[in-house]
């Protein structure tokens, strides 16, 4: 069966090929007779042939990046021509909410325009020399064709096309599902393409509305993270990529994760979880970061633990050693090969703020570390980590936001205790958030708070335990360094005096007496 748009190409093919043969027929005749037929030749094929094509490529330009005209059709054609169309592909079937049906390849479907009537066409062509293979061919180019009647040309290239990308935009708008990306070994195909990435849909339920934190801290990072996603402008007039760098630092429990998915809540952005760990080098640190979508928060987690980040500042004497141990060429580059990722502090910092990192906007790049001292000084300045956020122990007024969450209480007798034993003792939030959940069915909002009155306490004289026995510790080991330096001082002073007697017997009078202790020191 031939399409419309088919067998209107073919019909274009019959006339090329009558093209041809008067372009053959052209060098063989006179330059007058040729002049007349051309202009009536002409005037036949516009008689005839009266459509125009318009091809829109999946890649145009950059092969890095999907054109945005050609997603805005396929939005389009998802939306508004699929009813009518026979064959569909589910793009994103795992994501079930946003499930996308978009024209299967080589299918065709009309749209109607005030009026007017088009046909899109969905194409796919693949390399004549490509081998066979299971995995979808990344050399593969895919295109759609809109074919219409040239006496609508104006309305088409002008009118139509701007109201189908606005529309198609409006439509990614509505059906975009944030989604979870991490990486791992191996690569995936998606959207035609191979890529380090693969993805979940992210569900996670955290909001700054449950985030709990002292109101005004959490107030400036709401001011801070919207002034970022309004920014534009201001990024491009002072000459900046539109990135911001946030570095959560705190003890365990104190809610870095949890703000970074209220932060991706809050500005309806993607997340990247990126396992530094598993990143071969920094060409492959690269290429993810290529990889990776605007509006999107790209998030390292316990930076401490995902490098060795001192690696790069050793001494002298470590580079000694570190080169002691590989002088065996075979042995080195084994050695090497066991070391997984080649990441290299370097890397890192490009990855950041390096060349690359401005081909996209709208981008933030979190770190998390339980150790903010542990962390370079180069890799966590102002410029590369913007905004250094100190998550703590859970104070009286983030309690207060649990314990509305998890209890539905604003006030209550126990809260003045409670506010009173938090300002004594270091309790994560994760811990108070642990202790307002209800452990059974009876249990109900007093029950919790008693529950979490008691659970501090215990914390309380756990930590005065610990303080105590620390400093027992500490006292035990002074003391056993002053009895330890008392020994040796001993040791020493009889040494000398050994040394002396032996002197005295060696000589049999007391004449060297003064040499000797001058050389011993005594
Ligand atoms: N500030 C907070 N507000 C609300 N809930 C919190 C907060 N901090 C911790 N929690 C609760 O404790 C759990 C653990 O918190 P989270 O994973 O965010 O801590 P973290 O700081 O990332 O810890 P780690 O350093 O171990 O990664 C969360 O699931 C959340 O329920
Ligand atoms: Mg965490």
């Amino acid at each position: 069966m031939l399409f419309m748009g088919e067998m209107m190409t073919q019909f274009g093919s019959v006339i090329a090929s009558i093209m041809f043969g008067y372009a053959m027929f052209q060098q063989y005749f006179p330059y007058d007779l040729r002049r007349y037929l051309t202009k009536y030749t002409d005037k036949i094929v516009g008689l005839v042939y009266p459509y125009i094509h318009i091809t829109f490529n999946e890649y145009s330009g950059d092969r890095f990046k999907r054109s945005e005209v050609y997603l805005a059709i396929q939005n389009y054609l998802s939306t508004n021509s699929t009813a009518r169309a026979k064959r569909l592909k589910a793009d994103d079937v795992k994501d079930t909410k946003s499930l996308v049906l978009t024209l299967a390849d080589n299918e065709e479907v009309t749209d109607d325009f005030q009026g007017v009537k088009l046909w899109w066409t969905s194409y796919k062509s693949t390399p004549k020399n490509s081998t066979f293979s299971w995995y979808p061919n990344s050399d593969e180019k895919r295109y759609y064709r809109l074919t219409f009647h040239r006496r609508h040309r104006e309305l088409i290239t002008t009118t139509y096309l701007s109201h189908l990308v606005q529309e198609g935009k409006t439509i990614a708008i509505k059906n975009r599902q944030r989604k979870l990306y991490t990486n791992g070994s191996g690569e995936r195909y998606y959207g035609g393409k191979q890529t380090k990435w693969s993805h979940v849909l992210f569900e996670h339920p955290a909001s700054f509305d449950t985030l709990a934190m002292e109101p005004e801290k959490k107030q400036e990072i709401i001011k801070d993270l919207l002034k970022f996603k309004k920014g534009k402008e201001y990024y491009a007039k002072i000459g900046k990529a539109w990135k911001r760098g946030y570095l959560l630092y705190g003890p365990p429990g104190t809610g870095k994760s949890t703000m970074i998915s209220a932060m991706a809540n809050f500005l309806d952005y993607d997340v990247y979880d990126l396992e530094l760990t598993a990143v071969k080098d920094n060409t492959e640190l690269k290429k993810l970061l290529i990889d990776t979508s605007n509006k999107s928060i790209i998030v390292i987690e316990d930076i401490d633990c995902s490098l060795d980040l001192t690696g790069q500042r050793k001494n002298e004497k470590e580079k000694g050693e570190d080169e002691g141990k590989s002088k065996d060429p075979m042995k080195k580059a084994k050695e090497e090969d066991n070391n997984k990722s080649k990441v290299t502090l370097s890397g890192l910092l490009n990855f950041i703020d390096g060349i690359w990192s401005a081909c996209g906007g709208e981008r933030l790049i979190v770190f998390t570390t339980n150790y903010v001292d542990k962390l370079d000084p180069a890799l966590i300045r102002r410029g590369r980590m913007d905004k250094h956020i100190e998550l703590s122990y859970c104070g009286f007024e983030a309690f207060k936001v649990l314990a509305k969450n998890y209890l539905d209480v604003e006030s209550h007798d126990l809260f003045s205790t409670i506010e009173r034993l938090l300002g004594e003792t270091d309790m994560s939030p994760a811990d108070v958030a642990e202790n307002l959940m209800p452990k059974s069915d009876e249990d109900d909002a007093d029950k919790c708070l008693k529950n979490l009155v008691d659970a501090i306490e215990i914390a309380k004289e756990e930590a005065v335990k610990k303080k105590a026995e620390e400093e027992e510790a500490k006292l035990k080991a002074k003391e056993e360094e002053k009895v330890k330096t008392e020994k040796e001082k001993l040791e020493k002073e009889s040494e000398t005096k050994t040394d002396e007697v032996k002197v005295k017997c060696k000589c049999g009078n007391g004449t060297l007496d003064k040499e000797v202790k001058e050389e011993t020191g005594s």
